[in-house]
C-alpha cells in the first residue's frame, strides 16, 4: 500500500515526516523496549533536523535513548569525512542534541579500522559486519529518492537490485559520488515493518512522474512501492508537478 502526503513547504513535510515518525515510534514502543529505525543520507538530515529537533513541539516526544538507527546505506570514507551518511546525521542531529543535553540515540555505524582509502579488499567484511547488527525486521526505514530514482545506493539497472543472497551489499561502482558504499538490499526492505521516502524540490519531478506513472519504469524508488509494505512519502508540491496520483 502506498500513500503520498504532499505540501506546498517544506516546513510542513518536516513536520508531517516528524508527526509519522513519532507515531510509529509510540506503537512500536508499546510492545517492545526500542525502535528500529534506519535512516539515509542526503536531504533527509534537514528534514530530520527540522521536525524532530527544531520544532520544540515535538523535541519531547521523541524517545532518542530507545532509538537504535542504521544507515539504509552508508559511503566508505572515514565516518567524519564530508560524504559520510552517519557524519551528516551527527552534524545535523547528534551534535545538535549533545547541545542540548539530551541523550541519543544507539547508532551503528561502518567499522572504520577496516576502511583502506585507496584499496576495496575489506569492504565485504565491513559489509559482513553492517549486516550482522540488523535486527531481523526493522520498524521504520526512511528513504530518500535522488533524481536518477535511486534508493539508498540502489540504482536503476544495477546488479544489485536482484541481489538476494545479502542484506547488506558493497557497491563499488556507484554512478554517484563516492563510488564505494554498503547498501540495503531488497531483503532488508522487504522485511521492514514500515517504509517512508522522503523527496523535496522540483529537481525531482520528472523521476516522480516516472516513478508514480502508468508505465512501470522498474526504478529503484518503484520497486519499494511495489513491495508488501507500507509505503508513505512525503513531498513537497513541485516534487510531484504533474505526477499523476488517481491510482494512489
Ligand atoms: O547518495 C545518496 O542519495 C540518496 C538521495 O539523496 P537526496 O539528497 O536526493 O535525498 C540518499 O537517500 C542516500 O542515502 C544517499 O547515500
Amino acid at each position: 500500500m502506498v500513500k503520498i502526503n504532499h505540501y506546498p513547504e517544506s516546513a510542513q513535510v518536516a513536520a508531517s515526516v516528524a508527526e509519522y515518525i513519532i507515531k510509529i515510534q509510540d506503537a512500536t514502543l508499546a510492545s517492545k523496549d526500542h525502535f528500529d529505525i534506519a535512516i539515509s543520507g542526503g536531504s533527509l538530515g534537514k528534514v530530520l533536523q527540522a521536525g524532530l529537533i527544531n520544532d520544540t513541539s515535538v523535541r519531547d516526544k521523541v524517545q532518542w535513548g530507545k532509538w537504535r538507527v542504521y544507515f539504509s546505506d552508508e559511503r566508505l570514507v572515514p565516518l567524519d569525512h564530508e560524504d559520510s551518511n552517519y557524519g551528516l546525521f551527527n552534524e545535523l542531529v547528534l551534535k545538535k542534541l549533545a547541545h542540548e543535553g539530551i541523550a541519543g540515540p544507539t547508532c551503528y555505524t561502518i567499522n572504520e579500522s577496516l576502511l583502506h582509502e585507496t584499496n576495496t579488499s575489506t569492504d565485504s567484511e565491513i559489509a559482513k559486519e553492517y549486516e550482522s547488527f540488523l535486527p531481523k525486521h526493522l520498524d521504520l526505514i526512511l528513504l530518500g529518492a535522488g533524481p536518477d530514482g535511486h534508493t539508498a545506493s540502489l540504482f536503476p539497472g544495477h546488479a544489485l537490485l536482484k541481489e538476494e543472497s545479502v542484506l547488506i551489499a558493497t557497491i563499488s561502482d556507484s554512478p554517484k559520488p563516492p563510488s564505494r558504499r554498503i547498501t540495503f538490499t531488497f531483503p532488508v526492505l522487504r522485511a521492514s515493518k514500515n517504509i517512508a521516502f522522503v523527496a523535496e524540490g522540483a529537481g525531482k519531478a520528472p523521476v516522480l512522474r516516472e516513478v508514480f506513472g502508468e508505465a512501470k519504469s522498474n526504478l529503484p524508488a518503484e520497486l519499494v512501492n511495489e513491495l508488501d509494505v507500507p509505503v508513505v512519502w512525503f513531498v513537497n508540491d513541485p516534487a510531484v508537478e504533474g505526477v499523476d496520483f488517481s491510482k494512489f
